[in-house]
């Protein structure tokens, strides 16, 4: 018998209301952007959170890495809490091991930074001086991502798109989280392209075992690379569970209309 892993990450009714400085919210009403999101992803596992612009993604990403306070609600990563609105607990991004990867490879990279320096920026934060260790340290990450060790001495407009996209995951793996988010990060590449990234994201699952969150519209790439799926509709899940069995048996309206929008991705 298996016994199920402890999530990585849980999330427990999350909400949040923007409340905007315009005196269009001076009635104290703000913007609900997300209402009681609950939801668990474990150690290896790929959650696909799908939803049409505005429903609330980018917030719960951001809300996870700690860079927006949630108004409602807990996130526990394994033992630790590292939200609970209601006792006050905000534990910062840098001390949550998560790490992002966005959407546009090109503006996310220091275009004057050296590609092993825009890797190993995260170790060197953390306050890693030892130079041979970095080199080595951002040699094994371009190594795990596909690229070569000479990478580290260029700069990212030598890159294709597809590649800086492998620098921004080799950056986002080098301090080791738990957690790897990926918010729309292959909307903006060649669909060939994309599933190299895909196919990337895979394997690395399969050697590091984290737990990756992988936003999209697109509900066809859900369904090449995700385990589970939760869709979002107004801030709300409308509908979840293992990706194959939703994306072949919607129950939701809002879920078909995804379906149909979107051409799939063959394997
Ligand atoms: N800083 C903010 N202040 C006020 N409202 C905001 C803010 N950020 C987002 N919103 C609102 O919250 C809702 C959810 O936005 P969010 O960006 O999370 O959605 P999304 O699904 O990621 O959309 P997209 O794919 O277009 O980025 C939207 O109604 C948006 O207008």
């Amino acid at each position: 018998m298996t016994v199920p892993s402890a999530p990585v990450l849980r999330a427990e009714h999350i909400g949040k209301t923007y409340q905007g400085r315009s005196r269009l919210f001076a009635q104290g009403t703000g913007v609900t952007a997300l209402t009681d999101v609950s939801f668990e992803v474990g150690p290896g596992e790929i959650l696909g959170i799908v939803g049409e612009s505005g429903c609330g993604k980018s917030t719960l990403a951001r809300i996870i890495v700690g860079l927006e306070q949630a108004s409602v609600g807990r996130l526990v990563a394994g033992d630790a809490t590292l939200v609970d609105v209601a006792e006050g607990v905000f534990v910062p991004p840098a001390a949550r091991r998560i790490q992002m990867v966005f959407q546009d490879p090109y503006s996310s990279l220091n275009p004057r930074m050296k590609v092993g320096d825009v890797v190993s920026e995260g170790l060197r934060i953390a306050g890693e001086t030892n130079r041979g260790l970095l080199a080595d340290r951002v040699a094994g990450m371009l190594r795990l991502v596909g690229l070569p060790a000479e990478a580290a001495s260029r700069y990212p407009f030598q890159f294709s798109g597809g590649q800086r996209q492998r620098i921004g995951i080799a950056r986002a793996l080098i301090t080791e989280p738990r957690i790897l988010i990926a918010d729309e990060a292959v909307s903006a590449l060649d669909v060939s392209v994309q599933m190299q990234i895909l196919n990337l994201l895979l394997d690395i699952r399969d050697r590091l075992r984290i737990a990756v969150l992988f936003i999209s519209h697109d509900i066809g790439v859900i369904e090449y690379l995700c385990d589970k799926v939760i869709v979002l509709a107004q801030g709300k899940i409308v509908e979840s569970g293992a990706a194959g069995a939703v994306i072949s048996e919607p129950s939701h309206a809002y879920t078909k209309k995804l379906i149909e929008a979107v051409p799939r991705i063959q394997d």
